[in-house]
């Protein structure tokens, strides 16, 4: 029970070339109810088809694009990727509470259109990615130009998702406990920079274990490498699933 309410929360980002490779990790997988993350690697080499593909599986999709230009380019681009029926997509806090607003006017746009065409579409979420889960303080203050904390670089972006009339946020599993507090609780949490004890940071910088990233009340993990450069993807998937299993029961305990 534990495992499968931990698959609903676990995102395994398939950042692999082609369609073929992720057909191998989706074998690997089989029978895992998780949802799937598309990122720009694969979008780009499988486009929409590969979208369909997962979704006649059954699997829910987030469509990881990461969107910023100017809002009238993003209202299009996001009826786009609405019109594709994927669960959740995401632009980039950064590109300021008009161009979000336009974000979720796209969405809707392609709802009602597909109302029109007679189908009862659900509106995908549309959150926002904060501050990236590779960047550190240094990176912030010096290169992106933004002074003080990270933490509260995350927390303004994050009130500015909500004033738009987001879903959630991309962040740390770091920030989620001061986000749920400023935002709401049922503001979605989706959080990269999932490191299981002893894994390999790699370029990542904010990172937690799954099982602590639960503990913080996130709504999501997302886990590329972990799972997709283990010797054996299955197994990786299943610890990082009995460990997230572990933080709910502890979680629904308290
Ligand atoms: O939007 C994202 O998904 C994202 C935002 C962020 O701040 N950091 C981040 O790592 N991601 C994505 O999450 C995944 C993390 O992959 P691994 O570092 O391999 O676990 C990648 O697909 C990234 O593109």
């Amino acid at each position: 029970m534990q495992i499968t309410a931990a698959a609903s929360r676990l995102m395994v980002a398939l950042d692999y070339p082609n369609a073929a490779a992720a057909e191998r990790l989706l074998t690997e997988l089989k029978g895992i109810p998780c949802y799937m993350k598309v990122g720009m690697q694969l979008f780009y080499a499988a486009g929409p088809a590969f979208i369909e593909r997962l979704q006649r599986d059954g699997y829910r999709v987030f469509l990881d694009l990461k969107m910023h230009d100017i809002p009238n380019t993003v209202k299009g681009a996001a009826q786009s990727i609405a019109s594709m029926g994927v669960d959740m997509f995401n632009v980039h806090a950064a590109g300021g509470v008009k161009m979000m607003e336009a974000a979720l006017a796209g969405a809707a746009l392609a709802g009602t259109a597909a109302k029109e065409a007679g189908s009862t579409p659900e509106q995908p979420l549309v959150i926002a990615v904060t501050q990236l889960t590779s960047t550190d303080q240094r990176v912030l203050n010096e290169e992106i130009g933004i002074q003080g904390t990270v933490e509260d670089a995350v927390v303004h972006y994050a009130r500015l998702a909500r004033l738009a009339g987001l879903h959630g946020v991309v962040a740390s599993p770091l920030e989620v406990k001061r986000i749920k507090e400023t935002c709401d609780a049922s503001f979605i949490t989706v959080t990269p920079g999932i490191r299981p004890q002893g894994a390999e940071r790699g370029d990542q910088s904010r990172v937690m274990t799954p099982g602590e990233a639960i503990r913080q009340g996130t709504d999501y993990i997302v886990v590329g490498r972990p799972i997709t450069a283990a010797p054996s993807p299955r197994q990786a998937a299943e610890a990082i699933l009995a460990e997230m299993a572990e933080a709910l029961a502890e979680l629904s305990s308290r």
